[in-house]
């Protein structure tokens, strides 16, 4: 491999299943070296990993990536959204962290709803109104599960900030994953000291909001780090920022990730209140918004139901009136945290094949109808969308995350969106938007011109086919009729 034209960033990605680190030429966008190692998450009532665990998984995915981490220059930090991280006064977590995907705060997020304000406060306030997903509902359920936990936390922290800390020792977070808290205003972005005080969480156990283009730190010396001391640590940001700005997407380009979660979102010059919920008013890490729609099934619950098969998650067969709602976590886009999964007409001569296409469909029906918030198509009460201007209709999705590479994704998403799709070649999307974030410290540039110049989204475009609206009237009419069974648990829940 030839000598790096210019100076070198690290690029992680610390989601839920694994952490990746990409070290980046800054002046070609060439990724000289990669590495990853995976975490656990607990399965069963809850969703939580141990931090350390993470901390671990950057040492070895960094250690993969060689001689490259050692003259990296600066380094920066992506990672999944909402997880609450306590730690203590020495800085050690009181517990593991609680998901993103974790539904258990449901009903903490109801009740915050209502007892502030309802959904229109909350839009207005924070941009959002909190799901099971949004940290200041796990905080909730924690004060009200394990007052010791909460007594014992000396500073509440995201995971890409539990991360930052311990590379520079400081406490930082950004205003892209501060705003999926629920306790940042993206009015005034700032902590919402109302919603903070009902809550009873005192803002100086909360990071520092570090501003897009300030320098959050520098790594402090640590023998299980490649890094040379004084290296420049950018403040990092959420996984679904960090992909915006690894794609280097312009306002109103619709990108969908098909990765644990499956998220549907636009960069948009407007601040998002959508007072419905579907789409959660997030910031970007540049200083424009995220209006974004997440899932909670995606690739895992379409790989359990190939598993459930024996079938190889390839092996799909044109549907034949099969509806599968694959709510196996429960839901959040639609909002149905206690949904299980769900299949509807069934027959003495339905494949296999077609069973799995139909879980395909549901998770893809999910994201689809989302999407047409996000960019902006008005809704049936003429409610309009939330980036009706910027939108072109014609732009071709972005498709990213590990389920893009597969066939069967590829063309469930264009057999449903009647769009064209483009899938970028760069794999790691959200580990390259937070080196283009660590090239931006070093050259003064905007990240996203960074990844603009690195060319991250060229891929094949696979054109649009027509519109498969039959099974999507079918799938929405099974959801609206099926709504009382999915809105409760089952017995053995
Ligand atoms: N070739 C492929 N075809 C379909 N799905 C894939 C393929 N490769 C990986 N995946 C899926 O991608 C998922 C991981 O995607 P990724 O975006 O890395 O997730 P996350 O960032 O949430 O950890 C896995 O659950 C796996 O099922
Ligand atoms: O909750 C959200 C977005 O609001 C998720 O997108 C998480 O950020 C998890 O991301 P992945 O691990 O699937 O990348």
């Amino acid at each position: 491999m030839s000598a790096a034209e210019g100076p070198l960033v690290v690029g992680v990605d610390t989601s839920t299943q694994s952490t990746k680190a990409l070290v980046v030429d800054v002046a070609t966008g060439r990724v000289v070296a990669s590495g990853q190692a995976p975490h656990t998450v607990t399965s069963g009532a809850g969703r939580e990993s141990d931090p350390r665990q993470w901390w671990d998984a950057l040492c070895e995915a960094l250690r993969q990536c060689g001689q490259a981490a050692h003259e990296a220059a600066a380094v920066s930090i992506g990672g999944q959204q909402h997880g609450l991280v306590t730690l203590d006064e020495r800085g050690e977590p009181v517990r593991p962290a609680l998901l993103w995907n974790d539904v258990r705060s449901a009903p903490q997020a109801r009740r915050l709803t209502e007892e502030l304000g309802g959904a229109k406060f909350w839009a207005e306030h924070t941009g959002s109104v909190p799901a099971a997903s949004f940290t200041v509902t796990k905080w909730a359920w924690l004060a009200e599960h394990e007052p010791d936990a909460v007594r014992a936390t000396k500073a509440v922290r995201l995971p890409h900030d539990y991360l930052t800390g311990r590379l520079t020792g400081q406490g930082t977070t950004d205003r892209g994953d501060a705003s999926g808290t629920g306790w940042w205003a993206s009015g005034t972005e700032s902590y919402d000291e109302e919603i903070l005080a009902h809550v009873g969480l005192d803002p100086a156990l909360l990071p520092r909001v570090v501003r897009p283009k300030e320098v959050a730190g520098t790594v402090r010396a640590h023998p299980d780090l490649p890094f040379s001391k004084g290296t420049l640590v950018a403040c990092g940001t959420g996984d679904n920022a960090a992909a915006a700005l690894g794609l280097g997407v312009r306002p109103g380009t619709p990108v969908m990730s098909l990765g644990t979660s499956g998220t549907v979102y636009a960069v948009s010059r407007r601040r998002p209140t959508d007072p419905t919920g579907i789409v959660a008013g997030f910031a970007d890490a540049r200083g424009d918004w995220l209006p974004l729609a997440c899932t909670l099934n995606c690739t895992l619950a379409v790989d359990r139901v190939a598993t459930l098969l024996g079938l190889d998650r390839e092996a799909v067969e044109p549907g034949h009136g099969i509806t599968l709602l694959p709510f196996l976590d429960g839901e959040r886009t639609p909002n149905l945290p206690h949904a299980s999964g769900l299949l509807h007409g069934l027959r003495h001569d339905t494949t296999g094949g077609q069973l799995l296409q139909a879980a395909y469909d549901g998770a893809v029906h999910s994201l689809l109808g989302a999407l047409d918030r996000v960019v902006g198509k008005d809704d049936e009460k003429g409610q309009k969308g939330q980036n009706d201007k910027d939108a072109d209709p014609s732009a071709p999705l972005l498709l990213i995350g590990g389920g893009s590479r597969g066939t069967a994704w590829q063309q469930t998403v264009r057999r449903l969106s009647g769009r064209a799709v483009q899938v970028p070649e760069a794999r790691e999307l959200v580990a390259l938007g937070a080196a283009a974030q660590a090239a931006g410290l070093l050259t003064g540039e905007d990240p996203a011109a960074v990844a603009r110049r690195w060319d991250t989204a060229a891929g094949p475009v696979l054109e649009p086919v027509e519109r498969d609206e039959e099974t999507l009237a079918r799938i929405a009419g099974v959801l609206s009729d099926a709504a009382p069974l999915l809105e409760r648990g089952t017995d053995t829940d």
